[in-house]
């Protein structure tokens, strides 16, 4: 049986031009620095996002932690939104990995005002950690895919810079925000000193994603990469989709979004569900189903039983997303499925 798989866009699979790439790719040992795909992958990263070089990495979580150990010395502490990947979803890597402390601050939509980021900012004092990195998050997951404006990220990174404090970007979906914003990624590069951004997800290659920064800053993370067990071999079988990723797939995010819209706006018009549509910019819809009297959990094995899969949770919230594996039809058989179960 297949299954419309609304979990994450983490299940996209390569495409057939992928899956060629693949067979087809020029290899050789990456810790080398031989392997020309994984090469190339990485100057078109740099070269896309304005910044100076780029270091392919197994994971989004491997590319964050990695830019938090290169960011930072142990003791440091980071500050961070409260519900961001880094802090709820990576294993308390930064404690374990860095041995850095957090310091979180809620963000309305997932961002937090440079005022409350700088009014975390430490002071030197005896009894004080050094405040070493700000994380942001673009787009923003637990917040529903919500994208930062370009004049909140300009401001945080005046801040940073006030207090001479790197910014990393979780920019696991960086595309998708700047494809919401209508702007070339660039734009939204130049507010980070680094950032991560996943080729797995919505780019829909099989693995990996990059970390990009100054020569200086990939440098230091190849080595922390090395020392995770992340140094790569004939890596460029992975790499050419990621070339094919950035190529092609950056382009049709915007399919996604308007999915994504079509699926917020019925489910809003179902009284027993509450959602904030301000909050459904890119491919992410996240709704609050209180109103029908069960949870996230019974509400995924309701819809598994009419072939849709969604991730179950404990609470009353749900999280759909779409992705190249989803079509408008499948957005509305997802609809008139949970139409017919809430208005029994
Ligand atoms: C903002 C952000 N940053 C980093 C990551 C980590 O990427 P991977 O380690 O899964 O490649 C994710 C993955 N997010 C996954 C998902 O959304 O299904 C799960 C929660 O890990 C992410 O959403």
């Amino acid at each position: 049986m297949s299954f419309i798989d609304l979990r994450s866009d983490t299940v996209t699979l390569p495409t057939p031009e992928m899956r060629e790439a693949m067979y087809k790719a020029e290899v050789g040992d990456d810790v080398y620095g031989e392997d020309p795909t994984v090469n190339r992958l990485e100057e078109m990263a740099a070269e896309i996002m304005g910044k100076e070089a780029a270091l392919f990495v197994t994971s989004g979580t491997q590319g964050n932690q990695i830019a938090v150990m290169t960011h930072t010395q142990p003791g440091d502490e980071i500050i961070l939104e409260e519900r961001s990947h880094i802090i709820t979803y990576e294993v308390g890597g930064i404690g374990r990995l860095s041995g850095v402390q957090a310091k979180t601050i809620y963000g309305k939509y997932g961002f937090m005002s440079p005022e409350d980021i700088e009014a975390s900012i430490r002071e030197e004092n005896i009894h004080y950690p050094r405040t070493s990195l700000i994380c942001i998050e673009n787009t923003h997951n637990r917040a529903g895919g919500t994208v930062m404006p370009l004049n909140l990220l300009k401001k945080t990174k005046e801040v940073a810079e006030k207090y001479g404090i790197p910014v990393h970007m979780d920019g696991a979906r960086i595309f998708n925000a700047a494809t919401y914003l209508g702007v070339d990624v660039k734009e939204i590069a130049k507010y980070a000193d680094s950032i991560m951004f996943c080729l797995s997800k919505g780019l829909c290659a099989p693995v990996g994603s990059m970390l990009v920064g100054t020569k200086k800053f990939i440098d230091k993370a190849r080595k922390f990469r090395k020392m995770l067990g992340g140094g790569l071999r004939q890596a460029g079988f992975l790499a050419a989709c990621g070339i094919i990723a950035l190529e092609k797939m950056t382009k049709r995010l915007k399919e996604d979004h308007e999915n994504a819209r079509i699926l917020a706006e019925g489910l809003a018009k179902i009284p027993a569900i509450a959602l904030d549509l301000n909050t459904v910019q890119t491919n992410i819809v996240i709704c609050d189903i209180s109103g029908l009297k069960m949870n996230g959990n019974e509400f995924s094995k309701m819809l598994l039983k009419n072939g849709i899969k969604v991730n179950g949770s404990n609470n009353s919230y749900v999280r759909f997303v779409t992705h190249y594996g989803i079509s408008k039809e499948d957005i509305l058989y997802t609809l008139e499925v949970i139409e017919k179960l809430t208005t029994i």
